[in-house]
Parts: C-alpha cells; sequence; structure tokens
C-alpha cells in the first residue's frame, strides 16, 4: 500500500525478541504458543479485587464461577483462520484435512498416556474456515507430524493464505453483515486482524457482474482507523497481505474522525456518468434537492466497527499478567473514551447502517453502560439488534439490564449516591429505570469457559432514524463537575476582589449563566452555549471578580480535558502494551507483522542486489533489507531528478518533517500519476488495456524522482474519497494497491521499461495485460517456483527444432540448476518477450487439468483466490522470479496438492473399472 509516514524507524517498533540479529520469532513458534505460563505460575493467577468484582457483576451462570476462574489460568488454544472463502480456501481446508488431520481419522492419538486433542473446525464459523488446536509442547515435540502441521500454519500464515487470530476476535465481522458496496470503518483497527476480515468480506463479489473493466474491485471500501501512528503501520503490514485497492489506513483519534463533505463519485466511473445523468435530470426539472445532491453528499458509512481500547479483562488467558495488575479503575478510566468513539461512530454512520460495538472484557462497565449510554442518548434513532438467531452454534450469554458501579472505596447502585463521594465516576457509567427498559440482553457475552476462548462482548447496533445532536457527554458532565465545585468554594476564588454584595451577586450570575451554557451544549446549541459563556464572563467581569468565573470555567476545562485525555492515551497504552506483550500469536502480534516488513518488497530487493546471478537468494538479501517501503517513498530518486509533470492536485506535501503544505507533518503527499510519458510507457511495454483504469486510478507518494519509486492504484470509491477531501481532512498513512515498481539494476540495462510489476497487484492487472506474459507447463512453473532464477538458451533463431536441440544438448552437459528452459512452446513465447518485467503463469490447459483455472476476469483481488502467476524479470539470460520465497512455496505446494488428487481420482476411475470389468465378467 502507498504509505505516507516514516517507515524508517522499524527497529524501534520491534518488539526486544525481534530485534538483534534481524531473524524474528516466528509466529507460530512453540515457545510463544505458550507464553502465557512464561509469565506466571498458576499460584500467582489469583486477584480477590477481581474475582469479588466479577461475582457481584453477576456476569457468570449460577454454579460455572469455579469453571469460569479455572480456564482462565490455562493457556489459550491455537485458533487460525483461512483466508477468504475462494476455492484455494477450500482446498486448504481438504488439505489439511487429508494430509494432517487424517492422523486422527483412526481413533484417539495417545502420547504418554495423555490424549492429543485433534485439531477441529470452530463449530460457528461459516463453512469450517476457522480451526482449533490445542497441542502441548511436548506433544509437538515428540510427534514430528505434529510439527509438520505447525511448520505448514506458519508458511501459510506467512504467504497470508491463513491468518492466525483469537477465535472470539472473529466474532464481530460476522455480525457486520458487509457486502462489497459498502463504506466501511473500523474505528479502532491496529493491528487489523479484523479489518483483514471486512476486507474479505468486501470482495467477496461472488455474482457481481465481471464483465467490464475494474468491476472486480468492489465499489465500497474499508476505512481502517487507528489512534496510534505506530500501530497504523502495523495495520498497514497486516492488511498488505489481502492485497486490496478498496483500503485506506488512517490516523486520528475515532472520536474526532473527520466529516468528508463533497463526495462525488471518481471521474471516468459509471457512477460519475450516473450522477452527470441524475444531474441534468434534475436541473432540467428544475428540481433543487436533487440538483443539491448532485454537488456532493457528506460521507457516512453503511458499517462501522468500534472495536474500543479496553481494559483486556477477557484477554487474561493470553495476558496472564493482568492477574497482577488489575484494577477497578481500569475499566472505569476507560468508559468516557468507549462512549466517545461509539458517539462519533454513530454521527458517522447512514440511516439504515449497522454498527457493532466490541470489547474483549466481560467489564459492563465498558459494555452494557456505554451500549445503554448511546441507546438513551439517541432517543430510539439506534436499535440494538436481536442477532440471537445467528451464528446459532456460537454459546453467548445474554447481556444485563443492571450492573453496579465500583471505584477503588466502595460499590454504588445509582449516581445519586456516587455523585459526591464517588472517585472518577461518571454518571453514564450507571444503570438508570429507563436503561432497565432498554432490550439489553440482546448484547452478547462471550464467556472463556463456554468454548475454551477468550471473552469477549458485542452489541449490534442499527441506526434507523437521523440521531439528534449526540453532545459530548463528558464536557458537559465535567462542566457540571467544576460549577459544584464553584458552588463549594473551591474553584471561583474571588481574590482580591470588591468584597461587596455585587460582587457575589454577579459570581451567582456568572454561575447561573454556565449552567445555561451546559443545558445549551447538552442540547446541541452551540450557539447558545458560547452566548450563554459569554453571558457568564460578562457577569464576572461586571461584578470585578479579580478571577473571571468563565475564564476559570474554561481554563480548568481545558486543564481537565488535556489532563484527562492524557492520563486516558496513557492507560490505554499501557493496556495496550501490556496485551501486546503477552500476545502469544500472531493475531494480536503487532510486532511480528511489523517485523516481517514486506516480505515481498524484500525478496525483491535480494533479486535486485542479486541482479543477474542465477543463485539470487532473494531471502538471504531480505535479512539485510531494513528500510519500509514508506521511508523510501519519499527519499526517492535524488539520482534522477524531479517528476516531469505537473499534477492535476496533490494531497499533504510536507512529509518526513520537511515543511510544506501538509496538514499532517510525517505524512507523505499523495500524487496521482499524471505523466502521460510514464502511462504511454506502461501501456505500451505491458500492453494493458483500456479497460484498466490506468491513466486515472494510479498514485504514487512523492515527485522526488523522474520516475516515481512505486505506483499504487486505488480504487473509484477510495480515489472519490481523496477528491472530496478537499480540505485535507483525512489523515491517511496509506492507501491503494502496489501495482509497479522501478526496478533498479545497478548499471545494467533496464530496457523499455523501468517499472516491474508488483505481486501485490498482479491478481487486478492479469485479466488486462495482452503483452509480457508467459505461459509455462506445470514442470517448468513448478521449477521456477523452486529455483526462482533460471538460465535462458535463447539461439538469435530460436525456433523449432533447432531450439529443441540446442537446448536438449544444454540439458545433457549442465548441471541441473542451471538447465535452461527448454520446452518449445517456452522457447517460443520467451522470443516475443522483452526483457524487464513481465508475468509467468501456469499454462491455462494445465491449471485446468488440475483443477486450478481461475476466472481471470472474475477473480478480484483475493489473495486466495489470485491465479497462479508470478511476477518476474526477464534478462537476456535469466528469468528471475520477484516474489518472496515462502510465497513461491506456498503456490507450489497448491500444484502438489492438484497432482496427487488427480492422481488419486485416476487411481479411483481405474480401480472402479477394472471392477466394473470383473463384475461384468
Ligand atoms: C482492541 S484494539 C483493536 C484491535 C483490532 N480491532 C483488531 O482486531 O486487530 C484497540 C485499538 O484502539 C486504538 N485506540 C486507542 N484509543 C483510540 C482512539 N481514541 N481512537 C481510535 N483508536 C484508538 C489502540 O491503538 C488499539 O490499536
Amino acid at each position: 500500500m502507498g504509505r505516507g509516514g516514516r517507515g524508517g524507524h522499524k527497529k524501534r517498533l520491534m518488539r526486544k525478541d525481534y530485534q538483534g540479529d534481524g531473524k524474528r520469532e516466528n509466529a507460530w513458534n512453540e515457545k510463544k504458543t505458550h507464553r502465557a505460563d512464561q509469565y506466571l505460575e498458576a499460584g500467582d493467577m489469583h486477584n480477590e479485587a477481581f474475582e469479588e468484582y466479577y461475582k457481584v457483576q453477576d456476569i457468570v451462570p449460577e454454579g460455572e464461577w469455579q469453571e469460569f476462574l479455572d480456564i482462565l489460568k490455562k493457556p489459550l488454544p491455537i485458533t487460525f483462520r483461512i483466508n477468504g472463502s475462494g476455492r484455494f480456501a477450500a482446498e486448504l481446508v481438504t488439505k489439511l484435512q487429508t494430509d494432517f488431520f487424517s492422523h486422527f481419522s483412526e481413533g484417539p492419538v495417545m502420547l504418554d498416556g495423555e490424549l492429543v486433542q485433534p485439531p477441529r473446525p470452530l463449530p460457528w464459523y461459516p463453512s469450517n474456515l476457522a480451526w482449533h488446536m490445542n497441542f502441548t509442547r511436548n506433544q509437538l515435540r515428540k510427534l514430528s507430524w505434529l510439527a509438520a502441521i505447525h511448520e505448514f500454519m506458519k508458511v501459510a500464515n506467512e504467504a497470508g493464505s491463513i491468518t492466525r487470530q483469537e477465535a472470539v476476535s472473529m466474532v464481530p465481522p460476522l455480525f457486520m453483515d458487509v457486502q462489497p458496496h459498502h463504506r466501511v470503518l473500523d474505528m479502532c483497527a491496529a493491528p487489523g486482524s479484523k479489518t483483514f476480515q471486512l476486507l474479505e468480506m468486501l470482495h467477496n463479489m461472488e455474482g457481481a457482474d465481471s464483465s467490464s473493466g475494474s468491476s472486480t474491485t468492489p465499489s465500497g471500501f474499508v476505512v481502517a482507523n487507528d489512534a496510534d501512528a505506530q500501530r497504523c503501520n502495523l495495520l498497514t503490514h497486516q492488511t498488505k497481505r489481502m492485497c486490496s485497492p478498496c483500503l485506506m489506513v488512517t490516523n486520528h483519534n475515532g472520536e474526532q474522525f473527520p466529516k468528508i463533505t463533497g463526495l462525488q463519485p471518481a471521474p471516468g466511473s459509471a457512477a460519475a456518468a450516473a450522477a452527470a445523468v441524475e444531474a441534468a435530470a434534475a436541473e432540467l426539472a428544475g428540481n433543487a434537492a436533487q440538483q443539491q445532491q448532485g454537488e456532493g453528499e457528506v460521507m457516512r458509512f453503511d458499517r462501522i466497527l468500534c472495536d474500543v481500547p479496553c481494559s483486556g479483562d477477557g484477554t487474561m488467558r493470553k495476558a496472564p499478567d493482568i492477574w497482577r495488575r488489575w484494577s477497578v479503575n481500569n475499566g472505569n478510566g476507560l468508559h468516557n473514551m468507549q462512549l466517545r468513539i461509539a458517539l462519533h461512530a454513530v454521527r458517522l454512520l447512514k440511516v439504515g447502517g449497522r454498527m457493532v460495538y466490541s470489547t474483549c472484557t466481560p467489564n459492563p462497565i465498558e459494555d452494557e453502560a456505554v451500549v445503554a449510554e448511546l441507546l438513551v442518548r439517541c432517543k430510539g434513532a439506534l436499535q440494538l439488534l436481536d442477532v440471537s438467531d445467528q451464528l446459532p452454534e456460537l454459546k453467548r450469554c445474554a447481556g444485563k439490564r443492571k450492573w453496579l458501579v465500583r471505584d477503588k472505596h466502595q460499590w454504588y447502585s445509582n449516581w445519586e449516591e456516587a455523585a459526591k463521594v464517588g472517585f472518577k465516576l461518571d454518571p453514564t457509567m450507571f444503570s438508570s429505570p429507563e436503561k432497565q427498559q432498554l432490550p439489553l440482553e440482546r448484547c452478547m457475552r462471550i464467556l472463556p469457559h463456554h468454548q475454551d476462548t477468550g471473552g469477549f462482548f458485542v452489541a449490534v447496533l442499527q441506526k434507523v432514524a437521523e440521531t439528534p445532536d449526540l453532545p459530548d457527554p463528558s464536557l458537559a458532565h465535567r462542566f457540571t463537575r467544576i460549577i459544584t465545585a464553584g458552588r463549594d468554594g473551591r474553584l471561583i476564588k474571588i481574590d482580591g476582589a470588591d468584597p461587596h454584595q455585587g460582587a457575589e451577586d454577579a459570581a451567582a450570575y456568572a454561575l447561573e449563566a454556565a449552567e445555561q451554557a451546559i443545558a445549551a451544549l447538552e442540547a446541541g446549541d452551540a450557539a447558545a452555549a458560547t452566548k450563554a459563556a459569554n453571558a457568564a464572563a460578562a457577569a464576572a467581569s461586571r461584578g470585578g471578580l479579580a478571577q473571571d468565573a468563565a475564564t476559570e470555567i474554561y481554563k480548568n476545562q481545558r486543564r481537565y480535558d488535556s489532563q484527562e485525555a492524557r492520563k486516558q492515551q496513557q492507560l490505554a497504552k499501557q493496556q495496550q502494551r501490556q496485551q501486546d506483550a503477552a500476545t502469544a500469536g500472531a493475531d494480536e502480534d503487532a510486532a511480528a507483522v511489523e517485523a516481517d516488513a514486506d516480505a515481498d518488497v524484500q525478496a525483491m530487493e535480494g533479486v535486485e542486489t542479486a541482479g543477474d546471478d542465477v543463485d539470487a537468494d532473494a531471502d538471504a538479501a531480505a535479512a539485510a533489507a531494513d528500510e519500509a517501503e514508506g521511508a523510501d517513498d519519499a527519499a526517492d530518486g535524488a539520482a534522477d531528478g524531479k517528476a516531469a509533470w505537473t499534477p492535476s492536485w496533490v494531497r499533504g506535501g510536507g512529509g518526513r518533517g520537511r515543511s510544506g503544505s501538509g496538514r499532517f507533518r510525517g505524512i507523505d503527499p499523495i500524487i496521482p500519476v499524471e505523466d502521460p510519458t510514464i502511462i504511454k510507457m506502461l501501456v505500451d511495454f505491458y500492453g494493458v488495456e483500456a479497460s484498466f483504469p490506468l491513466a486515472t486510478h494510479l498514485i504514487t507518494r512523492s515527485l522526488e524522482a523522474a520516475f516515481p519509486k512505486r505506483l499504487y492504484y486505488v480504487s473509484d470509491a477510495l480515489l472519490a474519497v481523496l477528491l472530496a477531501d478537499e480540505r485535507e481532512s483525512l489523515k491517511i498513512t496509506a492507501t491503494g494497491l502496489k501495482l509497479f515498481e522501478r526496478h533498479e539494476l545497478r548499471g545494467k540495462e533496464l530496457g523499455k521499461c523501468q517499472y516491474r510489476i508488483a505481486q501485490e497487484g498482479l491478481p487486478f492487472l492479469l485479466p488486462h495485460l495482452t503483452k509480457q506474459v508467459i505461459r509455462l507447463p506445470v514442470a517448468d512453473f513448478m521449477r521456477l517456483l523452486a529455483d526462482r532464477n533460471v538460465p535462458l538458451l535463447i539461439p538469435s533463431s530460436a525456433a523449432g527444432s533447432e531450439a529443441e536441440t540446442a537446448a536438449a544438448a544444454a540439458a545433457a552437459k549442465t548441471p541441473s540448476n542451471q538447465v535452461p528452459l527448454s520446452t518449445p512452446s517456452v522457447l517460443k513465447q520467451l522470443e516475443g518477450l522483452e526483457s524487464g518485467g513481465a508475468v509467468a503463469l501456469l499454462d491455462e490447459e494445465a491449471a485446468q487439468q488440475l483443477g486450478l483455472a481461475v476466472d481471470q476476469a472474475g477473480s478480484g483481488a483475493l489473495t486466495a483466490n489470485a491465479p497462479l502467476a508470478v511476477s518476474v524479470w526477464r534478462t537476456r539470460a535469466s528469468l528471475s522470479v520477484l516474489v518472496a520465497k515462502n510465497e513461491c512455496e506456498q503456490m507450489a505446494d497448491k500444484v502438489r496438492s492438484a497432482q496427487q488428487r488427480m492422481k488419486q481420482q485416476q487411481q479411483g476411475g481405474k480401480g472402479a473399472a477394472k471392477q466394473a470389468e470383473a463384475v461384468a465378467a
């Protein structure tokens, strides 16, 4: 993706165990999968305050308390999700079942008197695409076939065909009902496992019309947002495996996510044409409202996920440190922020849109209290959906209508009790008679002991009408606090003021006016609030107060806000760090993803560095490559001068500490690639059909090179967002799918086009390429994947039997890894293949025979659905694969499995024929 933030500080982002030799600890490493018990001994897993709190909250059904406590002390099993719902996904499931899990089919497997638990699909996850495994370290060590499963998972995880993810974390996206045309916002998205799921759903284009152009690209998009800039980088890495041009990563506080207005369909898109027709018709009919609509709409979302930062009390199994550091203040301290994020999500949601609120804590203050307050404030415009008939196999407890609130001193049953003495409590935390009427049992609480998972909370909400204005509840409340304090004489000191009666009256009036300001704020009337606040200030000064009451109010308000914001941020960060540190899996294992550092980019660096050398070991070179993409996008190409074209628009431009027009420092500009020379070069060299919107939908992040380093493709819908956001309110850290990358072969001739095709963009581009594509028979394709750099034998007149003879002669003499490609059909194709970037793909007939053919026009972006094709670089003497080794291995594995399956089918067929013959005889 086009990344805009600094990428050069990767080392800083890595957890300690990823630093040093630069080799990252593997997410599937057995050491990490059982980290939980490295932190604490079982005896340490005890916390009276925690136990008392949750017993009083009554979240565990009668008689199950001990079971609940016991499971919290056990490490979490491994769970993973097979990515995509494409046919390769089904194949992967088959492979798991036949190659690996078949060991369990002949009865229970015992080791040292202990049962080895067979892997099982999560019963509630659709199409058997999510699995659960629970092997002990001893079992992995002693059973080599178990270790092989683990190894396979590791490779598949790295190649992006599976994602290790905690079971409960897979739940919220399943209730989002995301469709390809939806605008989706993931408010608190990092490190991105749920974003990945949402993208898969967006790209599930089954049944969509794929007959023309880029119609395999969904018309919707996903904006993945996170408040933490460094975690946005992890998000980018994690979601990059999805290869989508429909993703934008942004870096905002969720509660301040900007409203974008003036959204117009992307120029040249079908939607733009339709809108133009509609606008013209409206003009003719003199329909003002419709005309206005044509002038652009406010961007609202169809789906919003609020997976808010929380105390993480449901994650004890993977973060056992929570036993030690648990405090009631953790949840209480986050409630306000959670509510503010959720309220803003409601503002950004379309009428008719759906929003899922989730946490990984069973704490009602962070769960039902937030949902109830949302419903009350929305006055019927937001409804809690009953989803009890969905995912019926998922065991869950109903949400609660009543709960209590505790501070570090005592319990309270209502705000009235707590208002005066409560320690850092807010009225919104409390249940109330009004809230008890709400159908809060429709919320879902997933308890760890019910299906051997972590704990989670999910509420599914729908906006059914425009909501009333939703002012920040904590703001009004804090004003009240300040005024109460003022009344008590604690805040507004009349230092040095004229002690006569008038001053006191004026002070009282000032306070009253301030109260009116609150009421106006609560009613969402900003103008009235300002007026009342000004009146307060005027009264204060009229009374001759030394300290202006209103100023004091505002000063304190600001002080309080920033202190509180800092505290909440620190708390959220601290909790996040602790969760991350203890996370065993790759799901929320951000550092692992970061340390991944673009395996394919690194692989390319490897090939580049090795140049023409036959033994290009991309992975060795990759280990040395420590610069992330974002960093060198901007630091690009000082040597080859500036870009030669003036773009019609540019977002940002400061970037990386340079001063400039960019609104956000450190964020690179986004620039459309409008240089006719570049577009023509790509179109001519690769034969890109006019159906692909190359001239309008390519962006880059730097103009500091005549030929920008990377060219990214953004979908229609995202282009429309970029164009609409004229004020640059969106802080975009990454967007777009990398399609081309400038190739650098030091001191070597680059041929007619300096751009190679990026593997991640290949599935999108391939259906539109008419040149530089070479189709290989199975053996050659497998060889290319294995050796990754094969020599070519191309006599100038290579053709027919002469070439065959030459190739055979060469084959007889050369060591196996030096044998040039010699299949006549390949030699023929090589004749027409220019030096430079190209695509090598499995010959369609072979793919058909193996049942691996993909409807290219309809392949969409899903990695799992992608055709068997690799980006290559052709020189006069060799063909080099520009794809990471593990990805090549995965592809080879797919072919081998298909071959095996075909063999079995043939054998089955022969057997049946023999049987039939015998019967006939
Ligand atoms: C529970 S994690 C999200 C996990 C993520 N949804 C996933 O499935 O991978 C909460 C995230 O919220 C982010 N965050 C904290 N405060 C935030 C705020 N005010 N607005 C948006 N995101 C915030 C944290 O940086 C953290 O990445």
